[in-house]
């Protein structure tokens, strides 16, 4: 039988590469890109059986053209998955932090360690594609004087020195993966939550209604995020996440929000995997 082919954005050790294993199993094929636009095509064009893709941190808040590939490629949520985040400042061996002029990682990496670096100013940022990469680029170039800021699993894997561990600004730090597929997968039976779209005229109280309508029907709303129309200028559409305990009143109030602002998109119904 052949493998599953995952997509995902970072190499061997990042933090993408961690969550396809744990939540697949390591008998997978990985297909690993720079970027994410090349992963969500991989996942559309059949390429990819699923992706795994950051889609919010809980420093670093949302990662937004995430939002806007899932809707664009037609791509459906099938799971989610609540990674712990470490950030380890990593180096060749043999060095201290004073020796340090340079650290590269993820953009989304280098946001959540923002207060380590406000007390070590001689340190300059500079973004690359990964948290791993980086690990792997400075093993492989013998790069003296840069740190990478990535995983304990990367350190071991490129044979790195952590120079300072956990450097993320809070110590509890979780990013929010989402598994993808192409069809719009049917939902299990215990789905207690869903990711929908919904485009609402720029009307006063318009956005109030639609929240109201939510928590009337007992709905929780664990996340809205608005994202541009880019077609057309100042006008958003939301983004938003639902928990809810009775399936039968999710599908009425979906049919409720039809009504009164008209197309709501489904992107998925799956499990809720948050723990607090
Ligand atoms: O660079 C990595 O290791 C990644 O998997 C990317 C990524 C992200 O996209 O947010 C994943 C988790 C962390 O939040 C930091 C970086």
């Amino acid at each position: 039988m052949s493998k599953l082919n995952v997509a995902i954005q970072g190499v061997l050790g990042s933090f993408h590469h961690q969550v396809a294993l744990r939540n697949f199993g390591e008998d997978i094929e990985i297909l690993d890109f720079t970027t994410f636009e090349p992963v969500a095509r991989a996942v559309a064009n059949g390429d990819a059986d699923f992706a795994v893709m950051a889609i919010e941190n809980s420093i670093a808040g949302a990662i937004l053209p995430n939002y806007d590939l899932i809707d664009r490629y037609g791509l459906s949520i099938r799971d989610e998955y609540y990674l712990p985040i470490g950030h380890q400042f990593m180096a060749l061996p043999g060095q201290t932090i004073q020796d340090i002029t340079e650290v590269r990682s993820h953009p989304m990496a280098l946001l959540q360690c923002k207060a380590f670096f406000a007390q070590h100013p001689h340190i300059k940022l500079k973004e690359d594609t990964d948290t791993a990469s980086v690990a792997r680029d400075i093993a492989a170039g013998n790069w003296k004087g840069v740190a990478a800021i990535a995983s304990s699993i990367a350190a071991d894997i490129y044979g790195m020195e952590i120079l300072a561990p956990d450097i993320q600004t809070v110590k509890s730090n979780f990013t929010r993966f989402i598994i993808l597929q192409k069809e719009s997968v049917k939902p299990a039976t215990e789905a207690n939550k869903a990711s929908i779209k919904v485009t609402i005229q720029n009307q006063k109280g318009g956005l109030a209604k639609l929240l109201t309508l939510i928590s009337e029907n007992g709905i929780d709303l664990s996340k809205i995020q608005s994202i541009p129309v880019i077609e057309k200028p100042w006008e958003y559409a939301f983004f938003i996440d639902l928990v809810f305990e009775d399936h039968a009143i999710f599908s009425q109030t979906i049919e409720e929000i039809r009504t009164s602002f008209g197309e709501v998109k489904i992107f998925g119904e799956y499990i809720s995997r948050k723990c607090n």
